[in-house]
């Protein structure tokens, strides 16, 4: 029986998983929810999540949320190759950051995503800029200072939880690579190490971003 994982692209942890899945040929259906539709809100989906939030996991009559619960149950289930790496030092520095990033790359990414896009006037733009700005310098001395990736030198989960969050700020038009050398390097690593799958889980999100510039302008 395969699972199911429930995604709406527009999200930044189902990004993440959703290529966390197609790199390693997981054999689990990526079925979508659109956000914007309200399908989140269904009876349905519902009694999968009460929260009404993606993603969701479904095997069989077992169901589970939260991205990260999520990752490790495919993980375990399926085993997966250098993406979430199994020796225990390997594997503790990639938990090192998919622990740090709910209160950093996503907090901070999110609210200015959040306050250019979703809700403008909302949030105060000028101060969620400088978190954001503090938690990339943190990235950079920290988790880049010496590496290629941020938990060794080959791709893993922790770079795709990290970009996918860094991109949704991209969508107003905004670039936070600009003038970052390394970061944007880091970027282009990880895309170039991801891709098909990288870009074809991104297409959504390129659209999106590509129509809201041009209603801008
Ligand atoms: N901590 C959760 C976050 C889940 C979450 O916030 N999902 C958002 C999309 S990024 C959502 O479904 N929002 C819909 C809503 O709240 O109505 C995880 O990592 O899975």
């Amino acid at each position: 029986m395969v699972t199911t994982l429930f995604v709406d692209l527009m999200s930044q942890p189902c990004r993440a998983l959703a290529i966390f899945v197609k790199m390693n040929a997981m054999p689990c259906n990526i079925q979508t929810v659109a956000l914007r539709k309200g399908e989140n809100k269904t009876p349905e989906f519902l009694s999968m999540n009460p929260l009404g939030k993606v993603p969701v996991l479904k095997d069989e009559e077992f169901c589970l949320t939260e991205s990260i619960a999520i990752l490790r149950y495919l993980d375990t289930k399926y085993g997966s190759s250098c993406l979430y790496p199994k020796s225990i030092r390997a594997r503790a520095k990639v938990d090192e950051f998919l622990e740090w990033q709910h209160t950093n790359t996503r907090m901070f990414a999110a609210k200015v995503f959040l306050g250019e896009v979703l809700f403008p006037g909302a949030i105060n733009i000028e101060q969620a800029v400088n978190d954001m700005n503090a938690m990339l310098d943190s990235v950079e001395s920290m988790f880049l200072k010496d590496k290629n990736f941020i938990a060794g030198e080959t791709v893993s989960v922790a770079d795709h939880f990290a970009v996918c969050e860094l991109l949704q700020t991209t969508i107003s038009g905004r670039d936070l690579f600009k003038d970052r050398p390394k970061l944007q390097s880091w970027l282009d690593r990880v895309r170039k190490d991801s891709n098909p799958h990288f870009d074809d889980v991104h297409s959504v999100l390129y659209s999106v971003r590509r129509r809201y510039i041009k209603n801008k302008l």
